[in-house]
């Protein structure tokens, strides 16, 4: 019997995906292009235990190159590289494929940069939570989106509704001024006013401040995901009697699915020790589930290279404490939900190829090839556990 311990870097890609063209991001490399920066700066990125776990090999068989200015070391876990199949780079397609459901549907989109929804769904908003109206209806970034309309929300009481390439709702409110329970209910009463539009997710995004130059987005970030279209690795290990212990976000992209224990911390420090204390509680049988999304949030999103960079060095220290809380028959994991490459034009997800690092005691060291779907993995836990097959994936060899 075994524990997996899944850690999700949130947008954490290897280099562009066979279809990336199709995506506009062909040549997107968030880890490679992350390295060539640090490499000019001459401050070679500093990650021994990734790349003792095979992240530098990864990349490689994913780019057929090395990134640049990284020691090499004898690789001692199991890597991969994989591609996506789901249709869409967002993230609850990526959660979802990695455990063994890929996304064959197109979601509904909204496309147009500004006007971008519906006015007859806007009326209805408006209606039906009793707004005096709204501002935004736009394509946009949530940081810049806040400095540019935050005070005129404070003055209007208007919530601000925008998107992205992503099959997202968006609506950002003021904690204090609009109420952060209030932007809750607006939230789920547009989720279900969503569902003809078949639309991934509707995310709630509070912030604090007085002004421009102050409004600062909290932790209360909210995802109001729709389920996901079949029973996942997540289900699978429930019906057995198994634990799913969702840390971060995982319980909100799954909207609870599978979900046994779902534990909220923000801050890599504060998912890494949720992580470790429900590693130190786990029985056997258990799935430990972590989205790390500040690695997207904070650094991907905005285009922060500095700033990703440094998180993945402070992820690269928390590795050695990881490990020694592991059981001999523990299989860490280490993986990402798509591509955002803080490089690239925009500030939208890229699409890429994710690795996938495997390590324990039981895994024996080497290359697992290139992988055509995400939903290896959930295939190879499937095994781990002794579930039934899912319909996807091929297992990942561990011994
Ligand atoms: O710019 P912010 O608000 O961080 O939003 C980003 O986060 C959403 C979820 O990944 C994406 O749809 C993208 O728009
Ligand atoms: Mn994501
Ligand atoms: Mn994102």
């Amino acid at each position: 019997m075994s524990r997996a311990i899944v850690l999700v870097l949130d947008s954490f890609g290897i280099g562009s995906a066979p279809d990336a063209k199709k995506f506009g991001d062909d040549g997107a490399d968030t880890f490679g292009h992350i390295a060539e920066y640090r490499q000019q700066q001459n401050a070679p990125l500093n990650i021994p235990n990734l790349t003792r776990l095979g992240l530098l090999e990864a990349h490689k068989e994913a780019t057929g190159v090395y990134a640049k200015g990284i020691n090499k070391t004898e690789v001692s876990g199991a890597y991969a590289c994989a591609a996506e199949l789901s249709s869409g780079k967002d993230t609850p397609s990526g959660h979802w494929e990695l455990m063994g459901v890929p996304v064959h549907f197109e979601w509904g989109y909204f496309r147009d940069k500004e006007n971008s929804f519906p006015e007859a769904l806007l009326a209805q908003i408006v209606e039906s939570c009793e707004l005096k109206g709204y501002l935004g209806n736009c394509h946009a970034s949530g940081t810049e989106i806040i400095k540019q309309m935050g005070e005129q929300h404070i003055r209007s009481g208007s919530p601000i509704f925008y998107t992205s390439a992503d099959s997202v709702f968006q609506i950002a409110a003021h904690e204090e001024y609009f109420g952060l329970e209030r932007l809750y209910q607006v939230c789920a009463k547009v989720r279900a006013l969503l569902e003809p539009y078949n639309i991934g997710r509707v995310i709630a995004r509070p912030f604090i401040g007085e002004s421009a130059n102050n409004f600062e987005r909290t932790a209360n970030r909210k995802d109001y995901s729709v389920l996901p279209p079949k029973p996942t690795v997540l289900d699978k290990l429930q019906e057995k009697r198994g634990e799913v212990i969702a840390v971060g976000k995982i319980s909100d992209i799954f909207a609870g699915q599978g979900v046994t224990q779902s534990v909220k911390a923000s801050g890599l420090d504060g998912l890494l020790n949720a992580t470790l204390s429900a590693m130190e509680k786990a029985s056997d049988n258990t799935l430990i589930f972590t989205n790390l999304v500040d690695f997207d949030t904070l650094y991907g999103h905005r285009r922060n290279i500095q700033g990703y960079a440094e998180e993945l060095e402070a992820f690269d220290q928390w590795l050695p404490v990881i490990e020694s809380a592991m059981k001999p028959d523990d299989v860490l994991v280490l993986t990402a939900d798509h591509g955002c490459d803080p490089t690239w034009e925009g500030t939208d997800h890229t699409r890429e190829y994710v690795p996938l690092l495997l390590s324990g005691q039981k895994v024996i060291a080497g290359s697992r090839g290139k992988r055509n779907s995400f939903a290896d993995l959930g295939q190879t836990l499937c095994r781990l556990f002794d579930l039934p097959p899912m319909e996807e994936g091929e297992a990942i060899q561990l011994s």
